[in-house]
């Protein structure tokens, strides 16, 4: 991050790809809208880059290996339906953490940063799943893909926060694992870093235009640290 510039005080994470490894979520759910459709099961290695544009983005691109544009608009609305039950009904029970994570989280909240989720995933997705895996009381706001008028890589929803926590974008950094959150952050005005174990869109990590790879929540924890023992 910039030297000279000013304490970053709060936090914008992502969720999928950056907490948590929710591809064997999305393979359960996708095959059980899949198999309604009598289309056959798809494997991870096809889902992974296609995750991280939201589910309206995702079904669309999903239904497109298979059927032409017209019979995917014509199935969308039940595909969606049927995804939705299916991703409910499973919701974190194949999804894990990544290292790291709430050994970061706890300590950018020991260094007194105001923390937000803010995912492309659906809110009443996100909601349970952060409830689920213990990581709710560590954020004080999350939005979802639905929750505001624009989704990543708009910069609305980190605005929003930027907003909500009554501080400049300067002193906010965005952490994600994908160019639609360094898109987002950047357009913003907010600190981008990026973990290089998420998803990208299939793209190699060092392609993003961030202000550091970090291995970890925890390693980039630690580099806010150190940025803000520089500036105070
Ligand atoms: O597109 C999704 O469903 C999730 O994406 P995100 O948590 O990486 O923003
Ligand atoms: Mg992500």
């Amino acid at each position: 991050m910039r030297s000279g510039a000013a304490a970053i005080r709060a936090a914008i994470i992502d969720l999928d790809g950056t907490m948590l490894d929710t591809v064997p979520d999305f393979e359960l759910a996708l095959n059980g809208m899949r198999a309604e459709l009598g289309l056959a099961p798809i494997g991870q290695e096809t889902i992974t880059p296609m995750v991280g544009k939201g589910s309206e983005k995702l079904i669309r691109d999903v239904l497109s290996l298979d059927l032409p544009q017209a019979q995917v608009e014509a199935q969308y609305e039940t595909a969606m339906a049927a995804y939705q039950r299916h991703y409910l009904a499973i919701n974190g029970q194949r999804a894990t953490m990544y290292e790291g994570v709430t050994e970061g989280l706890c300590k950018l909240r020991s260094l007194g940063l105001r923390l937000a989720c803010v995912t492309n995933k659906p809110v009443a997705f996100a909601q349970p799943l952060l409830a689920q895996k213990g990581l709710t009381p560590y954020f004080d706001l999350m939005y979802g893909g639905d929750s505001l008028p624009k989704k990543k890589p708009d910069p609305l929803p980190l605005l929003q926060v930027c907003s909500d926590f009554d501080l400049p974008p300067s002193q906010v950094v965005a952490i994600g694992d994908s160019s639609n959150d360094a898109q987002a952050a950047r357009a913003a005005g907010c600190f981008v870093l990026t973990v290089p174990y998420g998803y990208n869109h299939g793209r190699p990590v060092h392609e993003i235009n961030s202000d550091g790879i970090v291995g970890t929540l925890f390693d980039a924890a630690n580099l806010i640290e150190a940025h803000n023992s520089n500036t105070n």
